[in-house]
C-alpha cells in the first residue's frame, strides 16, 4: 500500500484520527499530528494489524453464533463497528509450564504459529514490532524466530521431521532396475582387495604384480599410488585396490558399498594362520566375497605350505581343491615372483565363474577408495567406477560433495577422456573432499548435483542431532527381529582372552539355540576389541561381546559412531546369562554407561598430602565431578578411575565443559603422565552403545 497521511488512514479503517494517532505512538511511531505522512511500510503494518484483527474477530464472531452465544456474538460484532486493540493478554504466570507446539517444517508462518498459540496475528505483530522486529502477516518465519516469538507466550516450538524422500532412493532404484534386465549387462574386469595379517607380504605382493604387469615408462609416471591399480593378463584387465585394512574393506560394505569383487587373502607359509587372517576371513566371508588363498613366502626355508593348508582347514574351513575342497590355493613367492602369474590365472578364473557384470553405458556411478585435499589441485578423490562411464564434464555427487568434473587421472598420473566399468581414477573438480567409501554419482546436470549434496548435508545433520540407534541390541534382539515365521538368528562377534575360551564359549553358545532363535558367530578371535570387530558388526548386523577383553579407544569411538553395542563380560556364568535371556526376550535394558568427553593431561602438579593433580585440557565434550574417567596411554587403558575432586581454576565444580581447562584429582591413583589421554564416561539409565556388565 501506497504512503497515507495519518487521517487518509484512519479513515480507511474506520477509526478517528485520534485512534490512529494513540495507535502508533503505542507502537512507538512518532508523528507530528493527523497531517503527517506515513511511510509505505508502516502503512502496511497497520493496515495488517487492523485486517487481522478485524478476520479474528470476525472469527470470534462467528464462533460464538454457532455455539449460540448471542451475547458474545453481539458483543463482538459491535467491537467490529470501532474496533479497539484488544485487551493485552494477561501474561502467564512464571510457574505455567511451557507448552509446546509442533509444526511440520511447512507450518512455520506467522499465522499457523498463531493460530497455534491462540493469540491474534496482529497482537504478535504488534509486540514484535515493539521488540523491533517487523513482521508481516503470513510471514514465513525461520525456526529459531518462531521460537524466539513463541517464547514470549511461554510457548516451546518443535519441528516435527517428516518422512523425506531420499532423492537418492530414486537413483540407486534406477540401478537396481537396470541390473535386472540382463539383456543390458555385459562383463567388467574384477576389483580385487588383497588382504591378510601383518608382515605376511601383502604389499610385496601387489609391487610385484605391478612390476611384473605394468610396462616401465608407466610405472615411471607413478609419482605416487592412488590406492588402486590395473592390470593386463591375456588381454584381460585386473583392478587391484590397496586399502589399508580389512576395517576399510568392511566400511565400505556398511556404506552400502562393495568395492570388491575378489579376495586374495595372503598367509605367509612361514607363519601359517594368524589373527589377522581369520579377521580378514570373517570380513571376506561376511561380505560374501570368492577367496582365493595366496600361501606366500614360500622361498623361505622353514615354509610349510601343507602345515598351512592344514590350518585354513582346521581353523577356516577353507578346503583347498587339491584335497577335495573347493578352495583355491596358490603357493606363491611374492619375493622371487614365483607363482605369481598362477595367482593373476586364478583371479581370472574365479571372476569368470563369480559373473561379474555392470551396465556398461549411461551416468557413471563408483566407490571412493581414497579422498585428500591436495594443495594444488583441490578435493582430490580416488574411484573405482562400478556401473557406466564418468568423462570430463560430467557432474557428479558423492554424499555432500558436488562438482563438474574438471579432469580425469588415472593411476599413472596421466589425464584420461573417459573412465569405464572397474577403472580406477581420480578426480578433480569436487567442491569439497567426500567421504572416502562413499559412492559418487554422476547425473545430468549441476543443479542436481547440487540439490542431491544439499540433501546430504541436511540428512548427515540430522543424525549427529539425533543419535539413532541403528544395529541389534541384545536386549531388544527378540522384538527387533519381529514375529515372522523364520528362525530368528543373533549375530555376534565374540572377543577373548584366549582361543580355549572362544571354544568353549561358542561350544556354550550352541546350547542356547532352539527351535526358533539361532546364533551366528560372525567372527571371533582372541585380543581387546578393535575397530575391524566393529565395522563387522555394523556391517553384518551383530553384537559384540567381549570375555576378559576391552575395546580399544579407537573401537569406542567407532561403536558409538556406528551403533554397535559392545558388551563386555569378566564370568563366563553371566555372558552365557545374557545370551539365555536376550535369547527368551527377558534381558532388561539396563543402566549403561555413556561416554561424555575426551581430554588430555597437560600439565601434573604433585602436592603432598593431597597427591597429584592432573591439569586436564578437555577436546570435546564434558567431564562430570560424579562420573569417572579412562586413562589411555599409549592406546592401552591404563586405569578407570572415579573423580575425588574436579576444579576448575580455584572453584570446586561438578562439570568442566571443552575448550576449558580443568584440574582433576583421581580416587586412589596419582600415576598419572603428561599426555595421557582421558575418556569421560558417566552412567546414564537411556540405552546406549556400550554396556560394561560387571
Ligand atoms: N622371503 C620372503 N619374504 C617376503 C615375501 N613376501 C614378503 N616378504 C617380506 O615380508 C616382509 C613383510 O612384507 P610386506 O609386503 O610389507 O607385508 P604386508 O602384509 O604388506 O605387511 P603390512 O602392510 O605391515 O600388513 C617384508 O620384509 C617383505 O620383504 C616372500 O615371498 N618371501
Amino acid at each position: 500500500m501506497p504512503k497515507a497521511r495519518v487521517y487518509e488512514l484512519a479513515k480507511r479503517l474506520n477509526i478517528t484520527a485520534r485512534e490512529l494517532l494513540d495507535e502508533l505512538e503505542e507502537l512507538g511511531v512518532t508523528v507530528k499530528n493527523h497531517m503527517s505522512v506515513l511511510d509505505e511500510e508502516t502503512v502496511n503494518i497497520i493496515v495488517g494489524l487492523y485486517e487481522e484483527e478485524k478476520k479474528e474477530t470476525l472469527r470470534k464472531a462467528e464462533k460464538a453464533k454457532s455455539k449460540i452465544q448471542e451475547k458474545e456474538a453481539k458483543k463482538l460484532e459491535k467491537k467490529l463497528v470501532s474496533i479497539e486493540e484488544p485487551p493485552t493478554e494477561k501474561k502467564i504466570p512464571v510457574e505455567h509450564k511451557a507448552r509446546t507446539i509442533k509444526l511440520k517444517s511447512n507450518e512455520f508462518k506467522l499465522d499457523v504459529l498463531a493460530k497455534k498459540m491462540n493469540v491474534p496475528v496482529s497482537k504478535v505483530i504488534k509486540d514484535q514490532f515493539m521488540n523491533g522486529i517487523i513482521l508481516r502477516p503470513g510471514q514465513i518465519l525461520s525456526v529459531e524466530d518462531a521460537m524466539n516469538i513463541a517464547k514470549n507466550y511461554e510457548w516451546e516450538v518443535e519441528l516435527i521431521h517428516e518422512q523425506e524422500i531420499n532423492p537418492f532412493d530414486a537413483i540407486v532404484s534406477a540401478y537396481s532396475d537396470a541390473y535386472k534386465e540382463s539383456s543390458r549387462l555385459v562383463q567388467r574386469p574384477p576389483v580385487v582387495t588383497v588382504m591378510g595379517h601383518v608382515d605376511h607380504g601383502k604389499t610385496t605382493l601387489l609391487d610385484r604384480i605391478r612390476k611384473a604387469k605394468v610396462a616401465e615408462d608407466e610405472i615411471g609416471g607413478i609419482t605416487q599410488t592412488i590406492g588402486a591399480y590395473q592390470v593386463e593378463v591375456r588381454n584381460k584387465k585386473i583392478t587391484f585396490i590397496d586399502t589399508p585394512g580389512h576395517e576399510a574393506f568392511t566400511e565400505m560394505r556398511a556404506r552400502g558399498a562393495q568395492a570388491t569383487d575378489i579376495v586374495v587373502l595372503v598367509v605367509a607359509a612361514d607363519d601359517g594362520v594368524m589373527p589377522q587372517t581369520i579377521e580378514a576371513y570373517n570380513h571376506a566371508k561376511t561380505a560374501n566375497v570368492p577367496i582365493i588363498v595366496a600361501i606366500n613366502k614360500i622361498d623361505k626355508p622353514n615354509a610349510n605350505v601343507d602345515l598351512t593348508k592344514q590350518q585354513l582347514a582346521s581353523k577356516l574351513g577353507l578346503v583347498p581343491e587339491d584335497w577335495g575342497g573347493d578352495t583355491v590355493m596358490v603357493p606363491v613367492s611374492a619375493k622371487t615372483g614365483k607363482g605369481v602369474e598362477d595367482v593373476l590365472e586364478m583371479i581370472l578364473l574365479v571372476a569368470e565363474v563369480a559373473d561379474i557384470k555392470c551396465i556398461p553405458e549411461g551416468n557413471a556411478r563408483g566407490i571412493i577408495i581414497d579422498s585428500r585435499l591436495d594443495k594444488a589441485v583441490g578435493p582430490l578423490a580416488t574411484l573405482v567406477i562400478k556401473d557406466g562411464v564418468l568423462k570430463p564434464g560430467s557432474y557428479v555427487v558423492a554424499g555432500s560433495a558436488s562438482g563438474r568434473v574438471k579432469a580425469l587421472i588415472n593411476e599413472y598420473g596421466k589425464r584420461v577422456k573417459e573412465a569405464n566399468p572397474s577403472d580406477p581414477v581420480q578426480i578433480i573438480g569436487f567442491d569439497e573432499v567426500p567421504d572416502v567409501h562413499s559412492i559418487v554419482y554422476a547425473v545430468d546436470d549441476l543443479d542436481t548435483s547440487r540439490s542431491l549434496a544439499d540433501f546430504a548435508k541436511s540428512q548427515a545433520q540430522k543424525e549427529k542431532s539425533v543419535t539413532t540407534k541403528r544395529h541389534v541390541r541384545l536386549e531388544e534382539f527378540l522384538s527387533m527381529t519381529g514375529t515372522t515365521d523364520e528362525k530368528k538368528e543373533l549375530k555376534l562377534i565374540l572377543k577373548a582372552d584366549s582361543f580355549g575360551t572362544v571354544e568353549a564359549l561358542k561350544q556354550a553358545m550352541a546350547k542356547l539355540e532352539n527351535s526358533d532363535v539361532k546364533i551366528e558367530v560372525v567372527h571371533s578371535g582372541i585380543g581387546s576389541v578393535n575397530s575391524s570387530d566393529v565395522m563387522l558388526a555394523s556391517a553384518s548386523d551383530a553384537v559384540i561381546m567381549g570375555f576378559k577383553v576391552k575395546p580399544d579407544a579407537m573401537a569406542r569411538k567407532q561403536a558409538e559412531v556406528e551403533g554397535v553395542q559392545i558388551k563386555v563380560y569378566e564370568i563366563i556364568f553371566n555372558l552365557i546369562d545374557d545370551l539365555k535371556k536376550a535369547l527368551e526376550g527377558l534381558l532388561e535394558p539396563e543402566e549403561v554407561d555413556e561416554v561424555i568427553g575426551h581430554g588430555h593431561i597437560k600439565q601434573l602438579f604433585k602436592i603432598s598430602k593431597v597427591g597429584t593433580i592432573a591439569g586436564v585440557q578437555i577436546n570435546d565434550g564434558y567431564v562430570l565431578k560424579k562420573g569417572k574417567m579412562r586413562v589411555y596411554r599409549r592406546n592401552e587403558e591404563v586405569a578407570d578411575l572415579a573423580i575425588e575432586v574436579l576444579k576448575h581454576y580455584k572453584d570446586d565444580v561438578s562439570r568442566v565443559d571443552a575448550p576449558k581447562e580443568c584440574g582433576i584429582k583421581a580416587v586412589g591413583f596419582d600415576d598419572f603422565q603428561e599426555e595421557d589421554q582421558l575418556e569421560f564416561h558417566s552412567k546414564k539409565s537411556v540405552k546406549r552403545t556400550i554396556d560394561f556388565t560387571e
